[in-house]
């Protein structure tokens, strides 16, 4: 005997659409009345105590009317709003609603004016709809509404599914307790509460689950949907303070997102990295060999910084990990730093202002010099570097910059063709060379000894690239008049006591790696970096990743789409290719973009797909990673 089908018992405010419809409807009564916001306010906290089963449902309705004060004109509007406000992951799916149209209802505590209309266009017909309706006089004004029916009464769900008789599991899909009490009275056999819009703890805390959204509920019944695997699923770790847009970002795109104030030792990451998806860091949080081997889920690393050295690129690319980085974001400030630094230092402004701080008047221009004029050695003419070249030239500086790498002059710069020859001319030397661990201990005892007696050293890059206990000896022999120093070989995980050699120098500059730390920096990070990580995850993407075969993938509708990354051994393409055949997919678009070590696919498929393809896919010989999207 074949068992009765599953019914879907939906409830409609809050969970069809993302707001109370009748909250919207006093928006569109109160319009251009004086005290519309305090009236609004008492209409929501009158329907959050009906909701929340404090007050009684019918006291709640007839309270509400009164203030509502609408008349049947109105509801025209209130629909074309609604239409704008249906749920995202119900928009997103109406393909469920179509397939299991016979077998999915609509039980609310609404009113079928406004209800039906909205239904309807999921092909939920009004027969299946469940509401109260609205009772108006002669001159169209909602007076009231229908005392009879069972929905306008207490804990009136409950009746109302009880006449039902549905047969077969009923589930009931809601964002509040007056649909949780149907699975409490035993009318419905599951009871999801459904937190996309609102989470009422009380309708969460008794749910057999939550639901963040339809993809988490449609996943969990294995039914049709539009994503594979529910965003909700994809755990995203941020640690050491990343910008909180980030965090906004992610999580309004769906994602579970954790932030971490802090960077974490290895030990811990070890631990906290288990099912994360997602690890987003910056430049303390080592991400290395036995990281990546713990990191069971993990599908993208996002640097919110310019390094990358802190995470082992090529083993990450090996384990099939994507890494994205933000190459620009913070190179302004950086830049704006510097500058800062030259002049302060030429002016000796720090001994000047902690001559005034220990109560000492010390008015003098003794070693105190304009930076017109003065020659900028700029080493490392990447992104910061160049900038710094056109900004320090407007202020009459006459720039000289060395690279390992050949780049076009900006301006009148001047390039050198050996570090020596950059050293020995320049009057300031600022170092911006990138974070490649060959630069360890790049500027010494010989290099400093090659610069001119008495100019100004400048690291804003990293720790190790300067011996900092050379440049403290030069400080000290006054072989150099001043550094500015932003970054150490090692620094603290967190806030707190910090120690260096160059402590108590005079006229030494020292911040606390800040020089990307500026609010625009940061917030352009988190909306950087975020957007790589989602276009990765939503559609495989993988432009500007630092580690990975690059892929601009078209947007893809009506089909699925297999991402397969693998080892880059001879004739993989063509095995993944008789997997494909054999199942008979149609493969739509294909493309493919390798390095020496990985091959990254991306297959587009018609609509349909027999499960077993994915499992074949998995089993490839060489496969490192397998993901299907849509
Ligand atoms: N202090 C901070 O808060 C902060 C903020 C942002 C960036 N940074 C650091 O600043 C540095 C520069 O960043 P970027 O975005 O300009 O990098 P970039 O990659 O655009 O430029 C670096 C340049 O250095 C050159 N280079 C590398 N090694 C060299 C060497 N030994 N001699 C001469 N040239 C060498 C490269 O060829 C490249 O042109 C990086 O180390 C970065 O991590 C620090
Ligand atoms: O690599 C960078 O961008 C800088 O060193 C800044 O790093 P931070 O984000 O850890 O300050």
């Amino acid at each position: 005997m074949v068992g009765a089908a599953r019914k879907y018992v939906f409830d409609f405010d809050s969970t069809l659409t993302r707001v109370e419809a009748l909250d919207v409807l006093a928006e569109i009564t109160l319009q251009g009345k004086s005290n519309k916001d305090e009236v609004i306010q008492e209409i929501q906290e009158i329907t959050n105590l009906g909701i929340d089963g404090d007050i009684s449902f019918t006291e709640s309705l007839e309270r509400r009317i009164r203030l509502l004060n609408a008349h049947k004109d109105n509801l025209d509007g209130l629909v074309i709003e609604l239409r704008q406000k249906i749920s995202k992951s119900i928009a997103s799916n109406k393909e469920f609603f179509q397939k299991y149209s016979e077998d999915i209802y609509v039980i609310s505590c609404g009113f079928k004016e406004f209800i039906d209309p909205i239904v309807e266009e999921y092909n939920i017909p009004s027969e299946r709809v469940y509401a109260n309706t609205f009772k108006f006089d002669e001159d169209g004004n909602i007076v009231g509404f229908d005392e009879a029916n069972v929905l306008a009464s207490h804990n009136g769900k409950i009746e109302c599914l009880k006449h039902l008789h549905l047969e077969g599991e009923v589930q009931v899909i809601g964002d509040g307790y007056s649909d949780y009490v149907m699975r409490e009275a035993g009318l419905a056999h599951k009871f999801f509460a459904y937190t996309e819009n609102v989470h009422r703890d009380k309708a969460a805390n008794n749910a057999d689950h939550v639901a963040p959204n339809l993809d988490e509920f449609l996943f969990v019944n294995d039914l049709p949907r539009n994503l594979s695997y529910p965003k909700n699923r994809i755990k995203i770790l941020l640690l050491e303070n990343v910008h909180p847009d980030a965090f906004e970002n992610l999580s309004e795109d769906g994602f579970s997102v954790e932030l971490v104030k802090n960077s974490i030792p290895e030990d811990e990451l070890i631990e906290k990295i288990k099912g994360v998806h997602v690890l987003g860091i910056r430049s303390k949080t080592q991400v290395t060999q036995k990281v990546l081997d713990a990191a069971n889920k993990l599908l993208v690393v996002g640097a919110f910084c310019i390094g990358t050295t802190q995470i082992d690129l090529e083993y990450a690319k090996k384990k099939g990990v994507v890494v994205f980085n933000a190459p620009y974001s913070n190179t302004r400030s950086v830049v704006e730093l510097a500058i800062g630094q030259i002049i302060m230092l030429m002016r000796n402004v720090f001994t000047r202002s902690s001559e005034i701080h220990s109560g000492q008047w010390n008015k003098t221009a003794l070693n105190s010099k304009e930076v017109r004029g003065k020659n900028l050695g700029i080493v490392g003419y990447g992104n910061i570097g160049k900038q710094l070249s056109v900004l320090a030239e407007a202020m009459g500086m006459r720039v000289y910059y060395y690279d390992v790498a050949d780049r076009l002059a900006l301006g009148n710069a001047t390039k050198c063709s050996t570090l020596e020859e950059l050293l020995s001319v320049s009057d300031v030397v600022t170092l911006h060379v990138d974070d490649n661990k060959a630069n360890k201990n790049f500027i010494g005892e010989r290099e400093i000894n090659q610069m001119r007696d008495g100019a100004y050293l400048i690291n804003l890059s990293r720790g190790f690239v300067v011996d900092i206990d050379a440049l403290a000896d030069a400080l000290k022999e006054e072989k150099l008049s001043g550094a500015a120093v932003d970054v150490y070989p090692i620094e603290p995980r967190s806030n707190g006591e910090f120690e260096t050699p160059l402590k108590g120098l005079s006229n030494v500059i020292l911040t606390p790696h800040v020089g990307g730390s500026t609010e625009e920096a940061q917030r352009d990070i988190a909306d950087f970096v975020p957007n790589k990580i989602m276009d990765y995850i939503n559609s495989g993407n993988t432009v500007d990743a630092v580690n990975f075969p690059n892929i601009r993938l078209p947007k893809q509708n009506n089909s699925h789409r297999f991402l397969h990354i693998h080892r880059n051994v001879p004739g993989i393409m063509a095995k993944i290719n008789e997997v494909l055949a054999k199942y008979e997919m149609n493969i739509t678009g294909q493309y493919l973009s390798t390095d020496s070590e990985v091959g990254y696919v991306i297959s587009d498929l018609d609509k349909d797909y027999n499960k077993e393809v994915v499992k074949a896919l998995k089993n490839v010989e060489n496969t490192i990673k397998f993901r299907v999207l849509y």
